[in-house]
């Protein structure tokens, strides 16, 4: 953040399902935001504490998101914990759009915002309601016990894995017992590391009912989670098809309850393939940070 050096500069902390950001407006892109300036802001001691940033930047002023102007005025520069940039984070657009709403920047209803994954449409409920995102199509790769198998090991057990794309990487296990995976304060294993050259995260997933599941996940970058929106798509997705649904063939859409240990997720694949999120988005702070933890 060298531009602000010595100025205590503004920022908000918000949460979807409990996974929660630092938010840090800065509309004309001036910002410079090192790894290492993340990883403090998001320590949960000696920062101010988060899963992630959510850098809030005209799409013109960044050049990442320039061509994307024209359709989305707002992009959300995402980074993990550690400082690692994302390509998508789905918990995280709905905060951005709370906060934007919060701001006075969107009324509620309808607005794209840019992400790294592409543009993704949202709809702000009024009066704090729920935020919904259209967060693209699933890209599904060769299913659990398919000949080119991934699996994922933990606390000594090992499952195979679906590989899911939602914008950023995913690796989905059906568990018995969501304590099977044990604390995941290290990163599970996943085998071949090949599969997944920019990292991955992994959700484990238990079924709780017809259509309604519930899960943990690992995030890359981040740990062991309350939520994760992207995994929450992926998960809805690879238990779809293990279910026998899919809405592009069937022609109807179908709808899952995604539990999560910070809450709960109404997810929706539609015929078309777009998969629709719905959950809560909440601002519970504002401040500003000391200069001292920018430097
Ligand atoms: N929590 C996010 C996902 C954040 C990015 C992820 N850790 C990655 O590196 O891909 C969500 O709600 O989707």
């Amino acid at each position: 953040m060298s531009s602000t050096a010595g100025v205590p500069f503004p920022f908000l902390k918000g949460h979807g399902t409990e996974n929660d950001f630092v938010i840090i407006p800065d509309p004309d892109g001036e910002l410079d935001l090192p790894p290492a300036v993340v990883a403090r802001l998001c320590d949960r001691r000696a920062g101010i504490g988060a899963d992630g940033v959510l850098r809030v930047v005209r799409s013109a002023a960044h050049p990442e998101a320039k061509a994307m102007a024209a359709e989305a005025e707002w992009f959300m520069d995402y980074r993990n914990s550690d400082g690692s940039v994302a390509e998508m984070c789905g918990n995280g657009a709905r905060v951005f759009a709370r906060y934007l709403e919060r701001a006075g920047l969107v009324e509620p209803g309808d607005l794209a915002i840019a992400t790294r994954a592409g543009v993704r449409r949202a709809h702000i409920a009024k009066n704090g309601g729920p935020v919904t995102i259209a967060m693209g199509a699933a890209e599904l790769h060769t299913s659990a016990r398919g000949a080119d198998e991934i699996t994922v090991s933990a606390a000594g057990h090992t499952w195979p894995v679906r590989k899911v794309g939602m914008g950023n990487p995913h690796a989905v296990a059906f568990v018995t017992d969501l304590a099977d995976p044990g604390p995941l304060q290290e990163a599970p294993v996943v085998r071949p590391a090949a599969a997944y050259p920019e990292g991955v995260n992994v959700e484990f997933v238990v079924s709780r009912g017809p259509r309604h599941v519930a899960l943990r996940v690992h995030e890359r970058g981040a740990g062991e989670t309350r939520s994760c929106g992207t995994g929450a798509c992926a998960v809805m997705v690879a238990a779809a098809r293990r279910d026998g649904h899919d809405p592009r063939q069937d022609g109807a859409p179908v709808t899952y309850t995604v539990e999560v240990p910070g809450g709960q997720l109404e997810i929706t694949e539609r015929t078309d393939g777009e998969i629709e999120m719905t959950g809560p988005a909440v601002i519970v702070a504002e401040g500003r940070i000391d200069p001292g933890l920018l430097v």
